[in-house]
């Protein structure tokens, strides 16, 4: 399981790194550590920290309780996601065949996403990805040509075959190794790992996502992660 958390949290606004703040008083990369380590098939998470910041966030994991069950190692990233999830590929042990990746920015993906994208692996798919339908209308933008002009609209994909992805997304190791190092070589990107397995022509599952796995993007997400928690509370009360 490789968790990139090198992100600075751009969209969220001025502070410390995006992993490294606090969501109900704990930080998101800590909850996020703990959703993972909530399935009982992630037996260890790799965290990509930001580059200055590895000692600080291995400090942090060893003064927050894991499952005994749940071994974790730090390593310090890169200027994207992408080299991020690759640094931290190179500290997965060569033994696992099965990996999984998770933005640290999803910090209450319930364990049964976890267990069903471990499942598909496990089944035979070589990537899979946890995804809901939409509910806004998408529009393909031809970008303005001078700043000031407005975007024209060029097409309205059909919603239908439409899915917002998820993380955590689950691979054949191989798999995953081989689209990071072809896409790296080409000098080609994409903004998920399974949009790199794609590259390659292999297939990628879709297995069920789920409304709490959102990503903490903007402040008012953060409002919504509390809310999330704050009703899991009152529901484990009853
Ligand atoms: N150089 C980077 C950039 C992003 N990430 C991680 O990738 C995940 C998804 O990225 P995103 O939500 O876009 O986070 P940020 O890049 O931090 O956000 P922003 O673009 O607002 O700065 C996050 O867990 C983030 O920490 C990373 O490990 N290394
Ligand atoms: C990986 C991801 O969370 C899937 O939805 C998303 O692509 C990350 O995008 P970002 O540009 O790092 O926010």
């Amino acid at each position: 399981m490789v968790i990139p958390a090198a992100g600075r949290g751009v969209r969220l606004g001025p502070g410390a790194p995006k992993a490294l703040r606090a969501l109900n008083g704990t930080p998101i990369l800590v909850h996020a550590v703990r959703a993972m380590a909530a399935s009982r098939a992630v037996s260890l998470v790799v965290v990509v920290a930001p580059a200055d910041g590895a000692a600080e966030v291995k400090n942090l994991l060893d003064d927050h309780a894991l499952p005994d069950r749940t071994d974790y190692v730090v390593v310090p990233g890169g200027d994207t996601r992408q080299e991020s999830v690759h640094l931290g590929l190179k500290a997965v042990p060569d033994d696992i065949t099965t990996v999984l990746v998770h933005d640290a920015a999803r910090p209450l993906v319930p364990a049964e996403v976890v267990d069903t994208v471990i499942e598909a692996v496990r089944d035979g798919a070589v990537a899979v990805v946890p995804a809901l339908p939409l509910a806004d209308t998408v529009k393909e933008i031809e970008p303005a040509e001078r700043p000031g002009d407005p975007e024209r609209v060029v097409a309205t994909p059909v919603r239908a075959r439409l899915r917002a992805v998820q993380t955590p997304q689950g691979f054949d190791r191989d798999t995953l190794v081989n689209a990071h190092a072809t896409v790296a070589l080409a000098g080609e990107g994409a903004t998920d790992d399974a949009g790199m397995v794609e590259k390659l022509g292999a297939p990628v599952v879709v297995v069920p996502g789920h409304e709490e796995a959102f990503k903490v993007t903007r402040p008012l997400d953060l409002v919504l992660a509390e809310a999330v928690l704050a009703r899991r509370r009152a529901n484990d009360g009853f």
